[in-house]
């Protein structure tokens, strides 16, 4: 008889490390940040810029840190040149996410404190790595479009800033609360695939930009942060609400999985979803077009009925950022701009109570094999 590995197929439930920054309960359906439950992040009237710091430092800034720390985090906006070039040399057609994760790595080799590992800064590193990535996104949408990038203006919060910096005008004060909220939401998530990766690379005691650019590989998956667009995509495969019930119950029977729906975690209700079903609702609304999110309403309660599966935080943020006029491309980039928060607090922790990760496999092969030289095969 085989030993009993203690194997979990996909590491379902094992703990890997001990962490102070995010609890998910999984039963309850309760996400907190350092102690904080992010519905009263969220409805408190936090700004995405208070949460990051919150996640780095473990504490609330005070309101002196926060101006100190937002205004740092908007100065830090721009691209260094070669970065600019480099995006404009890309095709045009490029996966927005390995565009992203091509742009990071490049953005590496500029950092001024490159070689230095020391926790300062690392976290001057973080800093940048929040401040730029939202730079690169929505400069390679412009370059793409055959428009210019266009310039940060430091007074933006993060959610603004990222529409100025896509559009060339200041968002709406729904939108920029909406994608503040939205930036939130998906700021972190205890060991996810992708920050699972970039603790992974940090326990090498590999650098920051290194532990990043692994994250944005695994977010890029459908699995995990490319099931955004893919919901947005299957929305619009669908077409009409009076088709979606015929859609699903046909993908189900063939064996397919329904984007947005099912979590390795959660058994009841993403909590994140509570916040996005209501702002596809709101943004559905003030576009005048809330037909993808009754679309959306009819899947979701016939996912739960058939399936028993709950939509999680990727199924209303399609519908939120498509009511707001985003492009699909970009939902899971997206994702990364608020994630990179995230990522970096995980790195920094890898950072501060290192010790390489490197699991055991329960080999499964063949055994005791004799070696034929190749003059006899
Ligand atoms: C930000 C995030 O990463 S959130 C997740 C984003 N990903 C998605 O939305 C993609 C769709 N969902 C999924 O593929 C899965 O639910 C995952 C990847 C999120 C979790 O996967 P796992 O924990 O490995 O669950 P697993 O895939 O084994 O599913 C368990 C059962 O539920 C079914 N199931 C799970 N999710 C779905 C789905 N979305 N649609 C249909 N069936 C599903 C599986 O087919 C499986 O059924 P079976 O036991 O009859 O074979
Ligand atoms: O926790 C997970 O496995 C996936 C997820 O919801 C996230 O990364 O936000």
């Amino acid at each position: 008889m085989a030993a009993d590995t203690g194997f979990k197929a996909g590491l379902e439930d094992v703990v890997a490390n001990t962490s102070e920054i995010c609890f998910l309960d999984g039963k309850e359906g309760r996400l907190i940040f350092q102690g904080y439950d992010i519905h009263d992040l969220v409805n408190g009237g936090a700004t995405f810029e208070e949460v990051v710091y919150l996640l780095w430092h473990g504490e609330l800034p005070s309101k002196t840190e926060l101006k100190a720390f937002t205004e740092k985090l908007a100065s830090e906006r721009s691209l260094p040149e070669p970065v600019l070039e480099m995006l404009k040399r890309l095709p045009k057609d490029a996966n927005a996410m390995a565009v992203l994760r091509t742009a990071v790595s490049h953005l590496g080799l500029y950092d001024p404190d490159d070689g230095d590992e020391s926790i300062e800064a690392n976290l001057r590193k973080a800093a940048r790595l929040v401040a730029k990535i939202p730079t690169i996104v929505t400069s390679f949408e412009r370059i793409r479009q055959g428009l210019e990038p266009v310039a940060p203006i430091p007074e933006l919060s993060a959610a603004a800033s990222f529409f100025y910096q896509l559009r060339g005008e200041r968002p709406s004060a729904f939108e920029e609360k909406a994608f503040n909220t939205a930036l939130i939401l998906h700021a972190d998530h205890e060991l996810n695939a992708s920050t699972f990766s970039a603790r992974v690379t940090a326990g090498t005691l590999s650098d920051m930009y290194s532990a990043i650019t692994s994250a944005i590989g695994t977010l890029k998956g459908p699995l995990h942060g490319g099931a955004n667009e893919q919901v947005m995509r299957m929305l619009l495969e669908i077409g009409e609400k009076d088709q979606a019930l015929s859609w699903i119950e046909e993908a189900l029977a063939n064996k397919k999985k329904i984007m947005g729906f099912g979590h390795r975690v959660y058994r009841t209700e993403d909590p994140r979803a509570t916040h996005l079903r209501q702002l596809s609702k709101q943004a559905g609304e003030l576009a005048g077009e809330t037909k993808w999110f009754e679309m959306s309403q009819i899947i979701e309660q016939f996912v739960k009925e058939k399936k028993g599966l709950n939509a999680n935080v990727d199924f209303y943020s399609a519908s939120t950022y498509y009511a707001m006029g985003i492009p699909t491309h970009l939902y899971t980039p997206i994702f990364a701009c608020s994630r990179i928060s995230g990522w970096t607090a995980h790195v920094l922790e890898q950072y501060r109570n290192n010790r390489l990760i490197r699991p055991r496999a329960e080999y499964v092969g063949k055994v005791d094999r004799k070696y034929i030289p190749i003059a006899e095969r």
